[in-house]
């Protein structure tokens, strides 16, 4: 059995399950998930995606092979580009500006979320931080190209689903599997790499979550 789908096995499948199922997810195909949500989401994913790529960064600066240095450095770049281009887009048709977005701050779940991510990129090894950053890529082509079958009928929901669902996401997040099949794994780093992955799909579910609920800090 490949890495991956070891890690997919004990970390991923049954809140995958739980997640194709959730409301913000079904409500997204379905048409029902009310604006101020989806508003949220972007939002709250403009901030996770700027922490997102500079964790990415520092896998690239882990990594020792050339093109796997190369890959996740395009990937820190291209995160930045897909806040820029898709949430500005979305965000203008939601009648936000990237003002609105600093101003929002980021919610106690995406705080939570990219602290983790930034703490095992930063602190674990080499294989620690691919195996945190891998659901962030994997879940989303899945729920894209699961979406993709239904898509939308609101138009906004629509492009979302069409950006993770597209034929490009999926041969991104292919290459990413590629390279964590070929780490050479200790037997006690495999054990925190299953932790981190664990952890991360989790994060991915409270993300969908603390958004369909809009979370905020209960204290200010
Ligand atoms: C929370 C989250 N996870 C993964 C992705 C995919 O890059 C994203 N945009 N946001």
């Amino acid at each position: 059995m490949t890495f991956s789908s070891e890690l997919w096995d004990r970390g991923a499948a049954s809140v995958y399950e739980q997640i194709v199922r959730h409301p913000f997810i079904t409500g997204l195909t379905d048409g029902t998930l009310d604006h101020d949500a989806f508003q949220y989401f972007i939002t709250q994913d403009s901030h996770y995606l700027r922490a997102y790529s500079r964790a990415l960064s520092l896998v690239a600066g882990r990594a020792t092979d050339e093109d796997a240095v190369s890959m996740f450095a395009l990937h820190a770049a291209n995160a930045i580009a897909v806040e820029r281009e898709l949430h500005t887009s979305l965000l203008g048709s939601l009648g936000l500006t990237p003002a609105d977005v600093d101003a929002a701050g980021s919610g106690p779940t995406t705080t939570a979320y990219m602290s983790y991510l930034t703490a095992v990129c930063a602190t674990g090894t080499y294989a620690e931080a691919v195996a945190a950053v891998l659901p962030c890529y994997w879940i989303y082509r899945d729920v894209g190209r699961e979406l993709l079958k239904r898509s939308s009928p609101d138009p906004l929901y629509a492009k979302w689903i069409a950006t993770y669902g597209s034929e490009e996401f999926d041969a991104v997040v292919e290459q990413v599997l590629a390279v964590t099949d070929t780490l050479d794994v200790g037997t006690a780093e495999r054990e925190r790499c299953h932790q981190h992955f664990a952890t991360t799909c989790r994060y991915e579910w409270m993300f969908w979550d603390a958004a369909y609920h809009k979370l905020d800090w209960p204290v200010r």
